[in-house]
């Protein structure tokens, strides 16, 4: 395995990563904590620089990318900055900027999303809100909606049910397996899959910066996730044109 490097610190955290998201799967990531989950996100989406290896988004580098609407993003953690009050609305409202600026309009469509996704997270009554009130589930929640706002094609979620009780996370999963239905790619890091569970293609298990396992979903992530179990690796030559794209440089 050589591809993907990521030093923070001077440590190593990824050591040498070589993935591909193929159109319509819904890939998992999973791993210990401090395995480099985030860090491989991150990296994917070019977010944090590389000390080897190459990201690519639709087959273009991060730095010339410029359909970042096909990509829904739900960080770990909400950063709202400035201290300036904002309402989830408004969070919620900002995961259709990069879709605006492409049509070069705002409009009823957006306002309609954006209704959309608040319904979908159930925070249609709080939506006037400031996000600052909110507990850490609540936020993953606004956080989700605002990757559900912007339509993408694919969605990037690090830990999306990380603190988000089970009726949230059973909406969650009827609203992505909806997506998934429509064709959509979905790439998610999680410890607990919980009722994501049937809709997961694909697991891929970091273990100390290196992938362990790349196939079926473990039924076992305990068992699946030792060394020395069957790997998978994928060739990025099968894919037509993949959401997202790691290749070692050679
Ligand atoms: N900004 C940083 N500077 C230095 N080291 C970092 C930084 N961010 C993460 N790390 C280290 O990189 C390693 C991987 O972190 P990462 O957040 O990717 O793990 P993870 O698998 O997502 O963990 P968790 O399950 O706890 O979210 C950890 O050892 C962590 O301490």
């Amino acid at each position: 395995m050589i591809g993907g490097q990521v030093s923070l610190d001077r440590r190593q955290v990824l050591r040498g990563i070589d993935l591909t998201v193929k159109p319509g799967e819904v890939v998992a990531v999973l791993g210990a904590n401090g395995s480099g989950k985030s860090t491989l996100i991150r990296a994917l989406l070019g977010l944090i620089p590389m000390t080897g290896g190459t990201t690519l988004l639709y087959d273009t580098p991060p730095a010339r990318f410029r359909e970042w609407w096909k990509i829904g993003y739900v960080p770990q953690r909400l950063s709202v900055g400035g201290g300036v009050p904002t309402t989830i609305r408004e969070v919620v409202a900002s995961g259709r900027i990069a879709r605006q600026r492409r049509l070069r309009r705002t409009g009823a469509a957006d306002r309609e999303a954006t209704a959309r996704a608040l319904a979908v997270v159930g925070m249609t009554d709080r939506a006037s809100d400031p996000v600052q009130a909110l507990s850490g589930g609540q936020q993953q929640r606004v956080l989700i909606a605002r990757a559900l706002a912007g339509e993408p094609d694919t969605f990037v979620m690090d830990e999306p049910t990380a603190g988000v009780d089970s009726e949230s996370q059973q909406l969650l999963a009827d609203t992505l397996s909806g997506l998934v239905d429509q064709g959509k790619t979905v790439l998610l890091v999680a410890h607990e899959l919980g009722p994501l569970e049937p809709l997961i293609t694909r697991a891929v298990v970091l273990r100390d910066g290196f992938v362990c396992h790349d196939g079926p979903p473990p039924r076992a992530v305990g068992t699946h996730a030792l060394p020395g179990h069957d790997h998978v690796h994928p060739h990025c030559a099968e894919t037509p044109v993949s959401p997202l794209d790691w290749r070692p440089t050679s």
